[in-house]
């Protein structure tokens, strides 16, 4: 199968897996990534969700250059439709770590910038080399890797098509971690599940309010996160995540 899908405590697992085109993404695995994503959103026991490749070579490297049929659809009817299927990004409150696990190189470094997490093995490499295949990181990455690191390293990187490796990506904080390809699960499921043990609204909003302030002027965005701690001051787990604090006892969320 293109792509996998589990769930295990209030964690989705989804990972690429065509490990013998690099966890490329073909027509399938696009529209079952799709799919996989809405399911996600429309899942209350999913708090967190982690996003990886299968094998320890890749992670994904873009578009299936080689299964990439004509068009479908005019674009117009593409680009007027509401939102991209293969990145929620700025769609999904809910965090997504990316583990990268080898190259995250064209649309599949463009899915990783769109993740709120980036760990990767520490023979990962990473690209934005679509100008090498006559064609644009335009899923996010002309927008978001200028946005993720310095200008500098971002502009040489969409110019140049090369790849930094790993220590580089670290460098420049494009990743915040890299361990050991063996770890690297191990790192993704850690910190997931730190997540998920946290109040599940105060989560989305923690993500919506860092997302959408990235955007606005710095009053704005005090403003709008101002807003959203009062939308969530009278929910029940506000009171819960007290109560269990002067109770010294584990909380109980229900995401109200
Ligand atoms: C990553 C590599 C440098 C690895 O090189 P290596 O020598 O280690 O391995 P290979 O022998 O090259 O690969 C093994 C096997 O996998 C096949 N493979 C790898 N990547 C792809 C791919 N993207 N499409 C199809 N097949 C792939 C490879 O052909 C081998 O198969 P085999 O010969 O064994 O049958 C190297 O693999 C590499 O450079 N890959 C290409 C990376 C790349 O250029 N990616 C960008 C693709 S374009 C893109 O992602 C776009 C995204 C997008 C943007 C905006 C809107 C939507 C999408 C642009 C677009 O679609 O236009």
């Amino acid at each position: 199968m293109g792509v996998e899908f589990t769930k295990e405590d209030h964690v989705a697992y989804i990972t690429l897996n065509r490990p013998d085109a690099m966890n490329s993404l073909d027509p399938e695995s696009v529209t079952k990534l799709a799919e996989i994503w809405a399911a996600v959103q429309n899942d209350d026991d999913i708090r967190v969700s982690v996003l990886t490749g299968a094998g320890e070579k890749s992670f994904c490297t873009g578009t299936d250059m080689k299964k990439t049929p004509p068009p479908a659809e005019c674009m117009a009817s593409i680009w007027l439709r509401e939102g991209q299927p293969i990145v929620p990004h700025m769609k999904m409150w809910k965090p997504i770590i990316c583990a990268i696990n080898g190259y995250a190189v064209g649309g599949g470094m463009e899915m990783a910038l769109a993740c709120d997490l980036r760990i990767a093995s520490s023979n990962a490499k990473f690209g934005l080399t679509e100008v090498k295949v006559a064609s644009l990181a335009g899923l996010n990455g002309t927008q978001c890797m200028p946005r993720a690191i310095p200008q500098a390293v971002a502009m040489k990187m969409l110019l140049t098509g090369e790849m930094i490796d790993a220590k580089e990506a670290h460098r420049v904080g494009l990743i915040s971690d890299v361990v050991e390809p063996g770890e690297l699960m191990d790192l993704a499921k850690k910190l997931a599940l730190r997540i998920a043990s946290n109040a599940p609204l105060s989560v989305k909003a923690a993500k919506q309010a860092a997302v959408m302030g990235l955007e606005m002027p710095l009053e704005h965005g005090i403003a709008f996160s101002h807003l959203l701690w009062g939308v969530l001051r009278d929910t029940e787990d506000r009171k819960e995540g007290f109560t269990a604090f002067a109770e010294k006892r584990a909380p109980e969320w229900k995401g109200r």
